[in-house]
């Protein structure tokens, strides 16, 4: 699986300016030119009603904070010229990827065992091509995004995440989407064990699970992983290395 930018893409003034972000346990630097949003499977499947988790018995009400606090945060970075990389969960109509009874994921995915349980959703959930496996309409991706197609929980796994990210010198990750507990912090995890600074914004993620579910993963990015903030003091601080500072 390889990943596409989306087309017609201006590049914009390498903008050199360090910003200081506002996080926890501590505040980082972050220079915009070496940082990306990484934005996790905001596909109608994790958000939307009618969709896998909503149809898996997931409580999804908080989800259009969460897509509107991602829209605010994208329109920050792309204007002060961050890279945004959309990973995209999911499989071929087949499921060949999704992997059968040899592997765990056949025998964890809520997605393929609510298909088992309702045959008539076959082919629908997470499927390549499905409205279940695109991105919401609120937050399709602009010219110069890059789009990582996964097929298990971190965007890191049998993907070329890594070599994308390298090739552009980027080393801070600030991660926002669904699930915080699942896709979100198996991804941040990888990205640390690759020697990447992984922010999560919290307030731009939504949990699948119990709501202890979401403190349990903010307090082991903060304690062991990474760095958290939220999505007013990104905003503020991504805006402070605004195009007119280029060069600077
Ligand atoms: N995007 C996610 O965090 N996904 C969680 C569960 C799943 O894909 O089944």
């Amino acid at each position: 699986m390889s990943e596409a930018v989306v087309a017609g893409y201006q590049p914009r003034p390498e903008l050199t300016k360090s910003v200081t972000l506002p996080a926890r346990p501590e505040p980082i630097t972050l220079k915009p030119s070496e940082t990306a949003v990484v934005v996790v499977d905001m596909q109608n499947a994790y958000s939307t009603e009618g969709g896998y988790v909503d149809l898996a018995g997931f409580d999804i009400s908080g989800a259009k904070g969460t897509i509107a606090n991602i829209k605010k945060t994208l329109d920050a970075a792309r204007e002060a010229g961050v890279l945004v990389v959309y990973f995209q969960n999911g499989w071929d109509p087949d499921y060949v990827e999704a992997g059968g009874p040899g592997s765990p994921n056949w025998h964890k995915s809520n997605a393929l065992k609510t298909m088992r349980k309702r045959p008539e959703l076959q082919g629908q959930l997470l499927a390549k091509g499905t409205w279940d496996y695109a991105i919401v309409d609120e937050l399709q991706p602009k010219p110069g995004d890059i789009l990582v197609p996964k097929s298990r929980y971190s965007g890191f796994f049998n993907t070329n995440m890594d070599s994308v990210l390298r090739a552009r010198g980027i080393r801070n990750l600030v991660f926002v989407g669904i699930a915080t507990n699942v896709c979100v912090e198996s991804s941040l995890r990888d990205a640390f064990h690759l020697e990447y600074f992984g922010v999560m914004l919290e307030d731009a993620t939504h949990h699948l699970g119990p709501d202890f579910i979401q403190q349990a993963t903010v307090y082991n990015v903060e304690k062991f992983f990474g760095w958290v903030a939220n999505v007013n003091d990104f905003c503020g601080a991504i805006g402070q290395a605004a195009p007119a500072d280029a060069g600077e």
